[in-house]
């Protein structure tokens, strides 16, 4: 995982500090873009313990197309509390609009079904495209994120907001834009959320895994992690795990927690850090 901890230093070293939304304040740097091959193992970050089955409970989550916490919560998963209201909500966020996009005229569409149909029947198309940056419900800035979903808004705008994916000589790669990035806690639960994603539509399609490029607008550090990135970048990167799938699953949405298995995850100790809300 040397591209996460290239990103992680050229911010250090060359982001310029800002205010933000949260009150906390960053480095950040915009635009930048990094590449995993996913035939090299599977791109969970190895110079911290990060937890694989929040990660895996949060993607069958938003391919289940809830936007409820109470899920997670069952699960033991509670990275998304902080944003939902009393009742769980978080408004229309990723899952609503990944399967089930509103049309002006009530016509509802499901862009992971139609990605699925299109990468199998036409993997030619330039078109192989999810996008959770919808307008019409991003949240109303001059109110808290629990106070958005109770009306109905998405409680924080998407931060990972457009992917796309690529048929190549037998193997399937998939492309992230991502707005925001909190790189110490949000962006390696991003890169094994796609780079996992990949891979299950790759075994339902009939493809290998191709790569994952990950691209991003404002990358940043938020000024209360920098004693935690410090000591992550004095470890030495350890050589990545694998990730096995059920290999009977030929229907995404048919996948459960229990049809993966991450084989050989060596990593540094965990690093706690505080999340900016
Ligand atoms: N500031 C901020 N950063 C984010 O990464 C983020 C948000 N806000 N808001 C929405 C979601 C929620 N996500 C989160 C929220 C918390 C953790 C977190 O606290 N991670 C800990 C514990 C992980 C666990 O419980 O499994 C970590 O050490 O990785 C990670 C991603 C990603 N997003
Ligand atoms: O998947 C995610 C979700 C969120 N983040 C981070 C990026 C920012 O630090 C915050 C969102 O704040 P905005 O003001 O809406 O940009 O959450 C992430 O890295 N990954």
């Amino acid at each position: 995982m040397k591209q996460y901890l290239d990103l992680m230093r050229t911010v250090k070293e060359q982001g310029v500090f800002k205010g933000d939304r949260t009150g906390t304040g960053t480095y950040s740097i915009f635009g930048h873009q990094m590449r995993f091959d996913l035939a090299q193992g599977f791109p969970l970050v190895t110079t911290k313990k990060c937890h694989l089955k929040s990660i895996v409970h949060e993607l069958l989550w938003f391919l289940a197309g809830d936007t409820n916490i109470d899920y997670l919560k069952r699960n033991g998963v509670s990275i998304w509390d902080e944003w939902a209201t009393e009742s769980g909500e978080l408004g229309p966020v990723y899952g609503k609009q990944w399967r089930s996009w509103e049309g002006p005229n009530g016509e509802v569409i499901d862009q992971i079904s139609e990605l699925v149909n299109e990468i199998r029947n036409n993997p030619t198309s330039r078109r192989l495209v999810v996008s959770a940056w919808n307008p019409v419900v991003l949240p109303d800035v001059s109110l808290s994120p629990r106070e958005n979903a109770a009306q109905g808004k998405q409680a924080l705008p998407p931060c990972h907001c457009l992917f796309q994916f690529y048929v190549s000589e037998g193997k399937l790669s998939c492309q992230l834009y991502q707005r925001s990035a909190d790189i110490f806690l949000g962006v390696p639960f991003n890169i094994a959320s796609y780079s996992l994603l990949t891979l299950m539509l790759a075994q339902v399609c009939d493809l290998q895994p191709g790569e994952f490029i990950h691209t991003f607008g404002d990358a940043h550090l938020y000024s209360n992690h920098m004693e935690q990135v410090e000591l992550q970048l004095s470890r030495e990167p350890l050589q990545l795990p694998t990730l096995r799938i059920n290999p009977e699953v030929k229907d995404l949405f048919a996948f459960c927690f229990e049809d993966f298995e991450l084989v050989g995850y060596q990593s540094h100790p965990h690093i706690k850090a505080p999340v900016a809300v």
